[in-house]
């Protein structure tokens, strides 16, 4: 089957007064429909823009980037943001949960900016908020949540529009070690279940094993790839 994603020689330069920083510099990648990958490496790697160029948020500055059939390189902002939204869903490690709105209408919200009638984006956002174990915080705002649960909104609003792909920037960055568990958990029963590909980057080993594959990046290289099967030897 063809990968999901697949980039050839993707790279990303910054020009920072007189010198050139090579962010991403000349990745090829393939990712399987329903893989979970992690990126790792030290501050600096280029994991953020690497993640940034593969989710369409930012377009590289050579080499070819291709996700769902699309070439992403090809398309202009204003196309990337429409194909964005069709069919990717983001994770923060800061969660980004509008503070005015209940949970329940913070999951809506992409339902909303795509004209969805408020009865089924209510029924929509209670049926995934019930996926996350938070039906009975729909009506709670996002400061009378607790960090894991506004995660777990965080998921819900990723995926209610049901995504293909879904990216997270350090999304147990802001969580202890054992909420930071639980989200994983949540993400991979879902994600599984649903086939979605899952993607993220992460400081953080512990997260490491809930993933297929880690590639770890040098200089915006990939230094490293390794697959579960190797790290459970
Ligand atoms: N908008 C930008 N302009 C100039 N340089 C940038 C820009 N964004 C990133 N860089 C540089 O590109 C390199 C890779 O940055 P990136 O944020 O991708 O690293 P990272 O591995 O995600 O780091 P961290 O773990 O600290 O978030 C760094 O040298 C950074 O300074």
């Amino acid at each position: 089957m063809k990968p999901i994603i697949e980039t050839r020689q993707a790279e990303k330069l910054y020009q920072v007064g007189d010198s050139t920083i090579h962010a991403v510099d000349g990745i090829n990648l393939q990712v399987e429909k329903g893989e979970f990958l992690c990126i790792s490496g030290r501050s600096g790697s280029g994991k953020s823009t690497l993640l940034s160029l593969l989710a369409g948020l930012e377009s590289p500055t050579a080499g070819e980037i291709e996700i769902l059939g699309q070439h992403l390189e090809q398309l202009n902002e204003k196309e990337r943001s429409r194909f964005r939204r069709a069919h990717i869903g983001f994770v923060f490690q800061s969660y980004n949960l509008l503070p005015q709105f209940s949970a329940w209408e913070n999951v809506a919200m992409p339902l909303q900016i795509r004209g969805i009638p408020l009865k089924e984006r209510k029924e929509r956002a209670m049926e995934i908020l019930d996926l996350v174990g938070l039906r009975d915080h729909a009506l709670h705002k996002p400061t009378e949540l607790s960090g894991g649960q506004q995660q777990r909104i965080g998921i819900a609003r990723a995926i209610v529009t049901g995504p293909a792909i879904v990216f997270a920037d350090e999304p147990t960055g802001n969580l202890d070690s054992r909420t930071g568990q639980e989200v994983m958990e949540l993400l991979g029963r879902i994600f599984r279940k649903w086939g979605t590909t899952f993607i993220l980057v992460s400081h953080d080993e512990e997260m490491y094993r809930y993933t297929d594959r880690e590639i770890r990046l040098k200089d915006g290289k990939i230094e490293q790839q390794t697959l579960r099967e190797e790290r459970m030897l």
